[in-house]
């Protein structure tokens, strides 16, 4: 069904402290979970390796603390990974990796390949602008100059997410949490990127906005093609949206495979109990 991947990560290390003698050595290494009970560095991601295919849903879970949201912010550029790799499959960056770009070369990137919905729409929107303000901005950010064309796509982009035209000029801070969150999907589907980054996009809505808005995310993906990477904590989430799944504890990866022999087969522990905590 799949072929080249759009994205490879190889070995991605993310550590928050400069680590000691106990935890420097990846060989010899005493974690508490994952930090250094001697000096205290968080190894948030440890040794990381997958890859995305086209048109594909990769869901991420794990428990909170397990890194998923660090991975997020990693490919988003958000924060800098300590080291490993991220190659892209498309256009001018291909072969390259990515975490080495020149911050220009990045905010590209970022502009034209990349979505990102965040948990909180604090971190997506501009909660003072209006919608379509907030999908004009995003397309600026990328180079667009013609307001008719700006205008256009938002609308377009905000009908696809169900979002009132006639609403479209009031600011996100008026609307409630399951409309941000579409809102915050339109802008991040602004310039039509093939990667689309979901981090926790339902948590803390209602079970039926929950309902409509991981509807809203599987139709786009059906529709537009793209690829996209969801993480939860909650596999309910992953089973209904992901292709393929990935389990993290600690920083790790504990299994990945296709969704359906996680949750038919689970082979670690962890993810037992995962799964059975679901039934
Ligand atoms: N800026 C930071 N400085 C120090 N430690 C951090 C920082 N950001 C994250 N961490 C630590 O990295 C680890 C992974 O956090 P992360 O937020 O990625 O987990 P998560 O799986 O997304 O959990 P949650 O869903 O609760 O956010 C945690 O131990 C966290 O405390």
């Amino acid at each position: 069904m799949y072929k080249q991947p759009i994205l490879q990560v190889h070995n991605l290390n993310k550590q928050y402290g400069s680590g000691c003698s106990a935890c420097r050595d990846t060989h010899t290494r005493s974690l508490e979970k994952n930090y250094c009970a001697s000096c205290g560095t968080v190894y948030a991601c440890q040794d990381l390796s997958f890859e995305l295919y086209p048109g594909e849903i990769l869901g991420i879970v794990g428990e909170s603390g397990s890194g998923k949201s660090t991975l997020m912010q990693c490919l988003y550029f958000d924060e800098q990974a300590s080291s490993g790799e991220m190659l892209l499959n498309h256009g001018d960056v291909a072969g390259k990796n990515l975490w080495s770009l020149s911050n220009q070369q990045k905010r590209f990137v970022r502009n034209h390949i990349l979505g990102m919905v965040y948990q909180n729409p604090l971190r997506g929107l501009k909660m003072e602008f209006s919608a379509i303000g907030n999908i004009a901005e995003k397309l600026i950010a990328a180079g667009g100059r013609n307001v008719s064309h700006m205008e256009e796509t938002g609308k377009e982009l905000l009908e696809k997410v169900h979002i009132p035209l006639l609403r479209m000029k009031e600011a996100p801070k008026h609307f409630s949490g399951g409309m941000q969150q579409r809102v915050q999907i339109a802008k991040a589907l602004s310039n039509y990127p093939p990667i689309l980054l979901l981090d926790e996009v339902t948590t803390g809505l209602d079970l039926s906005v929950q309902a409509s808005v991981l509807d809203l995310i599987k139709t786009i993906q059906r529709e537009l093609g793209i690829s996209m990477i969801v993480v939860s904590h909650d596999l309910a989430v992953i089973r209904m949206l992901a292709d393929r799944t990935i389990v993290m504890l600690n920083g790790t990866i504990l299994e990945q495979g296709l969704t359906d022999q996680i949750l038919e087969d689970p082979q670690e522990p962890y993810t037992q109990q995962l799964v059975y905590s679901m039934l």
